[in-house]
């Protein structure tokens, strides 16, 4: 990615990598690279697979890094930012957990890239706002997946997903290596809002409550479907009003609470290493894997839209059709598309110009 992403960057980083990593280390990075997909030992590491965060020092990146190295099914760990990437490689790289973090701008050999860089929203702003600051952030991170690790899994968090998942689709298909199968935008957060609204609502653990959340992820193309929530349940009309504002303004939510000084990371975190772990058994061969997620779709109309996907080694291998809707989603549904198409439009329109 080095000369793609910035060469001055990259320079600084491979120098501050040589003091920091010890000798045997930056020996088994070479050794590391020669290695199997899905089968990579780093010194010290255990068997697993190779993961690169980028934008790893951000709000969401920090806790996202050091979540990851502590999942068992990763081995090495890189991570990059155009930021403050060595305090936070050189703090990760102490947890004694199987994975090694590398403070590594390579993307070469990833098995997943989990990307959540990117500025996020200020209160009163919608996702759609950083349109223009993230795009070109995104456009840029995926020229360098395309060159470095084509067949890597593309984790995509940075926002407006609705938008940014399309850039991203279209610089692969530019480059020629656009694999609909390998591109997910995560929109696990909303599922897990939803859980833990719905628990309460209901009472119960939010750990055993399944809401399928499908659409998009701004506002009202966030469509929970709370007719086929599990385990079986029926709520008022008030409640499903109630719950169905809450998981759409959930982001906006976090943002007032926040009040200027960012919007969620924690949760998110939380949410993007339950979806990339996912990813990752679906790699190891794990079945019946099945999550929400933002892909290119047939499900509707729409080239892109999030539903439950079932995933597998070679990323989406199924993406299931919505089910029996009720007239409160039906309508729901129109709007959520209405918006999301122009959002699919505007993120295409970037790339093709
Ligand atoms: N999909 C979802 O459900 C969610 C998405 N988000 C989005 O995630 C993104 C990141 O949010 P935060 O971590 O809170 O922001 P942040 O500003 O704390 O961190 C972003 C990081 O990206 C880095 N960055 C910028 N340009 C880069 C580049 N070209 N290469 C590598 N790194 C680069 C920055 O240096 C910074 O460290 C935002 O766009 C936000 O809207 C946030 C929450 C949920
Ligand atoms: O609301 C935001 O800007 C961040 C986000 O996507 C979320 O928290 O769902």
């Amino acid at each position: 990615m080095d000369s793609v992403v910035s060469s001055s960057a990259s320079r600084r980083i491979s120098t501050i990598s040589s003091h920091l990593l010890p000798p045997n280390l930056q020996m088994e990075m070479e050794d590391v690279g020669g290695l199997r997909r899905g089968n990579c030992r780093a010194k010290g590491a255990a068997p697993g697979f190779k993961v690169a965060i980028l934008g790893a020092a951000g709000g969401i990146g920090q806790p996202l890094a050091m979540l990851m190295k502590m999942k068992p099914l990763v081995s090495v760990l890189h991570l990059y930012d155009v930021v403050n990437t060595p305090g936070v490689t050189a703090d990760i790289s102490h947890m004694d957990t199987g994975a090694v973090a590398q403070l590594e701008d390579a993307l070469t050999g990833m098995d997943l890239v989990i990307i959540p860089a990117g500025v996020p929203r200020k209160p009163g702003m919608t996702r759609d706002d950083l349109f223009n600051i993230n795009a070109g952030i995104v456009k840029t991170l995926c020229e360098a997946i395309a060159k470095c690790c084509p067949n890597a899994i593309v984790n995509l968090i940075s926002n407006p997903v609705n938008s940014t998942v399309p850039i991203a689709a279209e610089v692969f298909k530019k480059a020629g290596t656009f694999d609909p199968k390998r591109l997910l935008g995560v929109t696990m957060l909303d599922v897990v809002r939803a859980n833990t609204f719905v628990a309460e609502v209901l009472g119960l653990d939010p750990r055993d409550v399944d809401v399928p959340v499908v659409g998009g992820h701004a506002g009202v193309t966030i469509l929970p479907l709370l007719s086929q929530v599990k385990p079986a349940c029926s709520f008022t009309n008030k409640e499903i009003d109630y719950l169905t504002d809450r998981i759409q303004n959930g982001g906006t939510e976090v943002v007032e609470a926040k009040a200027g000084a960012g919007s969620a990371t924690l949760s998110m975190a939380y949410a993007a290493v339950k979806f990339a772990d996912a990813c990752l058994r679906s790699l190891r061969g794990d079945a019946g894997v099945v999550e929400c997620a933002f892909v290119a779709s047939q499900v509707t109309e729409l080239p892109f839209f999030a539903s439950k996907v079932r995933l597998g080694r070679g990323g989406v291998e199924e993406i299931y059709p919505l089910g029996p809707l009720n007239e409160y989603e039906r309508v729901g549904l129109d709007k959520a598309k209405k918006e999301l198409a122009a959002s699919i439009q505007k993120g295409v329109s970037f790339i093709r110009k």
